[in-house]
């Protein structure tokens, strides 16, 4: 089963900082939306708002027309998400497999299956049965990421959130991590949402495209849009045009 996601009206301030003032958003079932926007915009705190981590100050997020808020056991709740963090975040002193592997460990999987479970998904990531037995640190900066994709996976979500998922990785590797990402989410029938300053990425992933900026989403639609786009905000950033709108002195 996939998610709609749809964000009404959400606003987040922290203290006089005006982080999120407004944001409409629909994320459409089984489609990836990706979110693009300058460093400080307020993607990872959009995110947050999403999982539940964060509190706005209004507006709602629904999933499925179930508002977030109303779900009362959050283990349920976030066990329908699955999270590609920025920078790999797998745990050091745990072999692969068992970071592939830790929720269904933490929901009482016995030790084989969940064992198998993982080689699976690294299976699905393209790393052998011996990568599971590695630490993390033994392993290349793209191994590390195809692991946490295989571990972003495991509870087969319904809806992943990859936040900047090329980050660190050379450009062929990124275009493998970003293949794994359209074709795995595809498969799944996922909800996917990915936060990222790459072009390469969005042009990779993406059904979707939002552009916040300013506490709002300025601009919305498909990648070929994004292309013929006139928005002087939308042209600059994908353009990575330092003469703009957007403020570069920061
Ligand atoms: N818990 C917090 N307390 C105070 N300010 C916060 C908090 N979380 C985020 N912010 C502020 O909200 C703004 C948006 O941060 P956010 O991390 O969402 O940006 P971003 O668009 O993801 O940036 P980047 O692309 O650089 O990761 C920043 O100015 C940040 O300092």
């Amino acid at each position: 089963m996939s998610t709609r996601i749809e964000i009404e009206g959400l606003r987040k301030s922290f203290g006089r900082k005006h982080v999120l003032r407004e944001i409409d958003l629909i994320a459409p079932r089984g489609q990836n939306t990706v979110i693009i926007g300058g460093s400080g915009t307020g993607k990872s705190v959009l995110l947050k708002c999403i999982l539940g981590l964060v509190r706005p100050d209004g507006g709602t997020v629904r999933l499925n027309g179930e508002a977030v808020e109303d779900a009362e056991d959050r283990d349920a709740f976030l066990a329908r998400f699955g999270m590609l963090f920025q920078g790999g975040a797998l745990f050091d002193s745990l072999p692969v497999w068992e970071n592939v592997a830790f929720r269904a460990r933490r929901g009482g999987m016995k030790w084989q299956d969940a064992r198998d479970l993982a080689v699976e998904k690294l299976r699905r990531v393209g790393l052998q049965a011996e990568v599971a037995d590695q630490l993390p640190a033994e392993l290349s900066g793209g191994m590390q990421k195809r692991v946490s994709l295989a571990r972003a996976i495991a509870a087969d979500p319904e809806i992943i959130f990859f936040d900047e998922p090329t980050t660190g990785l050379d450009p062929i590797m990124s275009g493998v991590i970003n293949d794994l990402i359209r074709e795995i989410t595809a498969e799944m029938g996922a909800t996917g949402m990915t936060i990222t300053h790459d072009m390469t990425s969005v042009r990779a992933i993406a059904d979707r495209v939002a552009m916040l900026h300013d506490g709002r989403i300025r601009w919305c639609g498909t990648v070929a849009e994004m292309d013929g786009c006139a928005d002087p905000y939308v042209h600059q950033f994908v353009g990575g045009l330092a003469e703009g709108p957007i403020e570069t002195v920061r």
